[in-house]
């Protein structure tokens, strides 16, 4: 277990899964995953989620090595994903007296998941305000449905000022990863959470009203410090706003001729005096990364091959995505390359048109096969349109 030291009473029971070789059967973890669990010991003791079935026995054993003798009376589940929830059944059998905190959708969900015959009778159901007095520690609950799950449910601790945000404020990559908190957080938003800004604007003005010490997701670090830093850049991708100036190229190529063309692009975008140009080769490169780029800069090139009378396929997985992330409010452009019949811009256009507050930046540029004195002379063009003041 990673070495997680965070109050008297509040003890770190999570484990860490560094075998995992994708998180949610799509996301590349190069750093692994932790599954964050937590016991409150007061008069009462009480289990704040379980972890995921992979990780079954470390995590048990840390359930009982934090409780020792003692018996734990209730388990809140937060999140009904099994990644939080596929320990519930273990931990009712080692504690046949334990309640089950959740809300009428949490049962409704955790039936259909698992068939846990007691459930029923051993239920506490909350709702919005409601709150469980454990001894010198009281938790208030907060409904934060679709953020990301229906059921998702979020816990204030009163005495401790800690905040238990369910998968928000979670990032990717084990507690004992040394790495940058944003990048692996922000790659974590916005593919998982990112499609609902409007509910995680509405945690945010709930959080605004508590005194919050900590921040006790369950995945990612525990955070204790300069929690505005957190809470400001979670303001910033919940409301659609780009987090930094800059353009992003996603190229797909098939034969290479698009990717010279977008490298070009990036040197006059960065000869013309862009803030940062970051490229991403989308048919090799991780396509999660290539939707946190997209809406962490605010501006974007999609560049693509022809393919079949539409587009190369690794263009059109990123344009599901982003239209499925509800991608808006920034500029776009667009580069095509075609060998007979180009209709790769056609394709990406349908899609851009249906995004909201999107400025679509011209020219939209045809290659036909290679870059040419005309075609590049358009990509000029489109790079000065890009960085006009
Ligand atoms: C299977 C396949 C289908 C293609 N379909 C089209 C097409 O419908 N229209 C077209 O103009 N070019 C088509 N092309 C040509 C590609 O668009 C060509 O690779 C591109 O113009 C050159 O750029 P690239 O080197 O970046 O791939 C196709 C190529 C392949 C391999």
């Amino acid at each position: 277990m990673a070495d997680v030291k965070i109050s008297k009473s509040i003890v770190y029971i999570g484990a860490d899964d560094k075998d995992i070789d994708l998180f949610e059967s799509q996301y590349d973890v190069p750093n692994g995953m932790a599954y964050n669990s937590y016991a409150i010991l007061d008069e009462k003791v009480c289990i704040m989620d379980t972890a995921d079935k992979r990780v079954s026995d470390v995590w048990l054993a840390n359930v009982k090595k934090a409780l020792g003798d003692r018996k734990a009376d209730y388990l809140v589940v937060q999140h009904v994903e099994p990644d939080h929830s596929g320990n519930i059944a273990k931990l009712m059998a080692e504690y046949p007296d334990m309640k089950v905190v959740g809300n009428a959708k949490t049962f409704t969900m955790l039936g259909q998941f698992f068939d846990i015959p007691d459930i029923g009778a051993r239920s506490i159901t909350v709702k919005e305000g409601d709150t469980l007095e454990l001894g010198s520690h009281t938790l208030k609950f907060f409904m934060t449905p679709m953020v990301h799950w229906p059921e998702v449910m979020m816990t204030y601790e009163v005495s401790e000022g800690a905040f238990f945000s369910a998968d928000a404020f979670g990032k990717f990559g084990t507690l004992d990863t040394d790495e940058d908190w944003a990048c692996e957080a922000r790659r974590y938003y916005f593919n998982i959470v990112g499609k609902y800004g409007a509910q995680v604007q509405a945690v945010l003005k709930k959080a605004a009203a508590l005194d919050i010490k900590m921040i006790l997701p369950l995945h990612g670090p525990i955070l204790t410090e300069n929690l505005g830093y957190y809470i400001d850049l979670y303001n910033t991708w919940s409301s659609y706003e780009p987090e930094n100036k800059g353009i992003f190229i996603a190229c797909a190529s098939i034969h290479g001729n698009t990717l010279a063309a977008a490298e070009k692009l990036k040197e006059m975008l960065e000869a013309k005096g862009a803030e940062k140009v970051s490229l991403s080769d989308i048919t090799r490169d991780d396509q999660a990364e290539a939707v946190e780029d997209a809406f962490r800069y605010d501006r974007l090139v999609l560049m693509s091959s022809s393919y079949d009378g539409g587009v190369f396929p690794p263009m059109e997985e990123l344009l599901m995505h982003l239209r499925d992330k509800t991608y808006r409010n920034r500029k776009i452009a667009i580069v095509e390359n075609g060998s007979w019949a180009p209709s790769a811009a056609r394709v990406i256009k349908g899609y851009v048109e249906k995004f909201k507050d999107i400025t679509l930046v011209e020219p939209v540029v045809t290659i036909k096969s290679a870059l040419n004195a005309e075609s590049e002379k358009a990509l000029e063009e489109l790079a000065d349109a890009l960085t006009a003041k």
